[in-house]
């Protein structure tokens, strides 16, 4: 096992025909899948599709049982993970921070991936202005210095976004980052997603969701899951259809597409059929 570091030219992330089994069931079967630079990914699909278990692979936090997962350019299971880790900017939005550290200090931890302050460690003056760029495109310029008890939900979403943010890396994974957000809240976020990927072209993200309306316009390629299946995967346009979203979710769902931002409706049953 050594360390790695990423090889430049190399897609961020690819999969090969990747399976996870755990007590003999499939979670995931056959599962292909290349991010690069500037691409913008939706992992969609029902209520235990394996969308949380193939972002898993995709953040380096688990193995494929079977196939190959290559992260910026190393295969998983061939190097030591936690250097390409810090390439990658994963949110957990159940951050276990307690203490009233103000936003910016929050955004600071990014830097040793720490829930606290490391002891003695100061930041330079680059990385505090780095940390207020970051805030600013998440728009929360304004509450630099308040507290981390004191934010809603959604705001701290948006520092945790800024967060993962700090060490610069080439890759963002957000899993459900709009749910239980009100309506406001989950526009905000994805406005701050929309110029967060327009301001840094070469970041790429993969975002998890079950709803259409929680995408970004900025949204670039899309892969649906069935049963840990891959029903369909592409760019968007080409995924993102009626007919597609409907096999996904095994139920007939019409989409529309508005402004750059989506809407799903599942179709009811006639009531000769209740
Ligand atoms: N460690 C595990 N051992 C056994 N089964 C697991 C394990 N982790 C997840 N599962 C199962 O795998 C399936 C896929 O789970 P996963 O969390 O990836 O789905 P998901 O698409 O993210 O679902 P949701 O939208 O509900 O979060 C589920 O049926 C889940 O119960």
């Amino acid at each position: 096992m050594t360390h790695a570091e990423p090889l430049p030219d190399a897609p961020l992330l690819s999969t090969r025909a990747v399976d996870v089994v755990r007590d003999g069931r499939y979670l995931l079967s056959g599962i292909s899948l290349d991010v690069e630079a500037g691409q913008h990914w939706a992992l969609l699909g029902a209520n235990g599709a394996g969308k949380s278990t193939l972002l898993a692979l995709l953040g380096a936090v688990s193995h494929p049982t079977h196939g190959e997962v290559h992260v910026l350019g190393r295969q998983l299971g061939r190097v030591d993970i936690r250097a390409l880790r810090t390439h990658l900017g994963h949110v957990n939005p159940r951050h276990p921070l307690r203490s009233p550290l103000s936003v910016r200090d929050v955004v600071l931890t990014g830097l040793t991936n720490s829930i606290e302050p490391e002891p003695r460690r100061r930041p330079t003056p680059d990385q505090t202005a780095h940390a207020e760029h970051l805030l600013d495109l998440m728009g929360m310029a304004e509450r630099t210095k308040d507290t981390w008890p004191t934010l809603s939900q959604g705001e701290r979403g948006r520092v945790l976004i800024a967060r993962a943010l700090m060490p610069r890396p080439r890759l963002l994974l957000l899993d459900e980052p709009a749910t239980g957000l009100d309506l406001t809240a989950r526009e905000l976020l994805l406005g701050s997603l929309d110029l967060l990927r327009r301001r840094h072209p070469q970041l790429a993200t993969v975002l998890v969701t079950h709803h259409l309306e929680e995408l970004p316009e900025t949204t670039t390629h899309a892969l649906l899951l069935r049963d840990g299946r891959t029903v369909a995967s592409g760019p968007v346009h080409e995924v993102l259809t009626t007919e597609l979203v409907s096999e996904c979710f095994g139920h007939p769902i019409s989409i529309t597409r508005h402004e750059g931002r989506w809407t799903a409706r599942a179709a009811r049953r006639a009531p000769a059929d209740l």
